[in-house]
């Protein structure tokens, strides 16, 4: 019998996990400095002004997102990050107040997120990490699928992966509750809006 679209899944995750982090390593620290610090114009073509933006704090292997964080900020968009009440809990987006100011966050169930005291917001313009990709703007994730869930409910929201470019692959094994995203940019290219 063939594998099932989740153990295929997991094994991919597992290689590109790996890749994702041997990637990030062999990176100089002054080029690291320069990739991914401003959204390129294609993105910011596809968000409205003031729009709430949902982000991501990169944890070791991911793709950064400070230089994004900073730049829309700056712009004067209102930030969000992901925030959990308990590792069990669905996903849910709250305030991120400035993200010039490491102490703003607390830590929760999956890393660093906004204070219980700051409002739950959704955002308009959502970027995503992500494990692997394709050019056609299909994802995967981590598999938990805090991200397929949340964006089910909200499915008005412009969703932009934001990744290395060897986290592309030709084909992702995928599940009817796979929601595809509008745009990828990696360091070298911008993919979509589909
Ligand atoms: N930076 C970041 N924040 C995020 C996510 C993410 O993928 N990256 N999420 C995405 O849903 C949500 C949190 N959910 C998560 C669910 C599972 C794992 C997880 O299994 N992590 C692995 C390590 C992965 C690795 O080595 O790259 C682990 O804990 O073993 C992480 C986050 C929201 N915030
Ligand atoms: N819309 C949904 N409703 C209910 N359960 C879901 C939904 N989406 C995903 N799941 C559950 O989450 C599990 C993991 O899904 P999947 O492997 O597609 O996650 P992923 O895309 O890697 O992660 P994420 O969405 O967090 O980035 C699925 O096996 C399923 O049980």
């Amino acid at each position: 019998m063939s594998a099932s679209p989740k153990d295929r899944k997991q094994a991919l995750r597992k290689e590109l996990r790996e890749a994702r982090k041997a990637h990030d390593a062999a990176l100089p620290t002054s080029i690291r400095a320069l990739i991914l610090n401003r959204p390129p114009a294609p993105l910011l073509d596809l968000v409205p002004e003031g729009a709430t933006i949902g982000l991501y704090v990169a944890v070791a292997g991911e793709a950064p997102t400070a230089g994004y964080a900073r730049y829309f900020y700056d712009q004067g968009h209102p930030l969000a990050l992901p925030a959990f009440t308990d590792r069990s809990a669905p996903m849910e987006f709250r305030s991120w107040d400035n993200p010039y100011v490491e102490e703003a966050l607390e830590e929760g169930p999956f890393g660093p997120q906004p204070s219980g005291d700051q409002p739950i917001v959704v955002p308009d313009i959502l970027i995503t990490p992500l494990v692997g990709f394709t050019e056609r703007g299909e994802r995967m994730g981590q598999g938990a699928g805090h991200y397929d869930t949340w964006l089910q409910s909200h499915p008005q929201v412009t969703t932009i992966g934001l990744a290395w470019d060897i986290q592309k692959v030709d084909m992702l094994p995928l599940e009817p509750h796979d929601v595809p995203l509008t745009a990828i940019v990696t360091p070298s290219r911008f993919y979509g809006p589909f």
